[in-house]
């Protein structure tokens, strides 16, 4: 068998169109667009390009994006301050904090400072609560968005074995998540996990989001399996590299994404969902 290629790229466009209609819509009925505000602290040059890929994306569908650059010597008190603001501003409906954060700053304090009404990250742990229990609320955007790639690829999820090898409360734990309350049958699996290719070889669904360059090999995959790789390592070469054996993983799976032009896309994608979704939620629609 040869895998088919979920295009991240492709599907994160069609999510940014659907998108961009109910911006249009939600314009028309509130006289204002939604309102996303980005915090980076600090140059790291990944996260530069995302966060100005994120306020680029969200006027492309025509919302007010701002981001808030940040000296990398800012303190914890600062910080919080600018999300005081934020949190009491009523044009903001969406608040990101760019991750990771300096040395300096106390992640968790952070998070748990920003209105969970407005946390399109999904990370508040109210937030991350509503969704352990079945309940709406804003969902991380990369678990969200390789949601959305495995209905385009019309998975199975009822009853079908996933296996989410990663436990982060970013991306593991929530995508274990969604995969439960699509009727999946989900084993979280780690780097310490013994013998992980047998528990990778019985998934029907397998995302992988360890963060380790070609840990999963080919002989892994179940034939047949639906392959998500949300890991993006860089290769000593410069190159990136997911998680995932690609070049053998894909004469196995049905369904593979490729890194890049995977999962990567649909984060941001996503993540204009979830501030439109805020945003409504916010002037009172379901
Ligand atoms: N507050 C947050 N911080 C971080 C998040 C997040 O969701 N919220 N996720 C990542 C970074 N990230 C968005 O912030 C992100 C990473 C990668 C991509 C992407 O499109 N990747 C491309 C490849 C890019 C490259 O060549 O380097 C791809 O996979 O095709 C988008 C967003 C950590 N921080």
């Amino acid at each position: 068998m040869t895998a088919q290629i979920l295009d991240g790229k492709a599907i994160a466009q069609k999510v940014r169109e659907e998108v961009r209609e109910g911006v249009a819509r939600f314009v028309s009925a509130y006289g204002r667009p939604p309102g996303l505000d980005v915090l980076l602290v600090g140059e790291d040059p990944a996260s530069v390009i995302y966060t100005r890929n994120k306020e680029k994306a969200s006027h492309e569908v025509g919302m007010r994006g701002r981001l808030h650059r940040l000296p990398a010597d800012t303190g914890e008190d600062e910080l919080l301050r600018r999300i005081a603001e934020l949190n009491a501003d009523a044009s903001v409906d969406g608040i990101l904090v760019q991750l990771p954060l300096p040395s300096q700053i106390r992640e968790a304090r952070v998070l748990d400072a920003i209105d969970p009404g407005k946390d399109v990250d999904g990370f508040h742990p109210v937030n991350a609560g509503l969704l352990a229990t079945g309940r709406p609320g804003l969902v991380p955007c990369t678990p969200k968005g390789s949601m959305r790639l495995l209905a385009e690829a019309g998975a199975r999820l009822e009853g079908a074995r996933a296996v989410v090898v990663g436990r982060s409360n970013i991306v593991g734990k929530p995508m274990a998540q969604l995969l439960l309350a699509a009727h999946a049958t989900v084993t979280i699996a780690h780097s310490r996990t013994r013998d992980l290719a047998t528990v990778c070889r019985e998934a029907d669904i397998l995302v992988a989001a360890v963060g380790r360059a070609r840990l999963i090999k080919g002989d892994w995959i179940k034939e047949g399996a639906v392959v998500i790789d949300v890991g993006m390592n860089r290769t000593e070469d410069g190159k990136l590299a997911g998680d995932v054996d690609f070049e053998a993983a894909k004469a196995r799976a049905s369904w593979i994404t490729p890194v890049p032009g995977g999962v990567g896309p649909m984060t941001i994608a996503t993540l204009l969902e979830n501030t439109l979704r805020a945003a409504r939620a916010r002037l009172g629609e379901g």
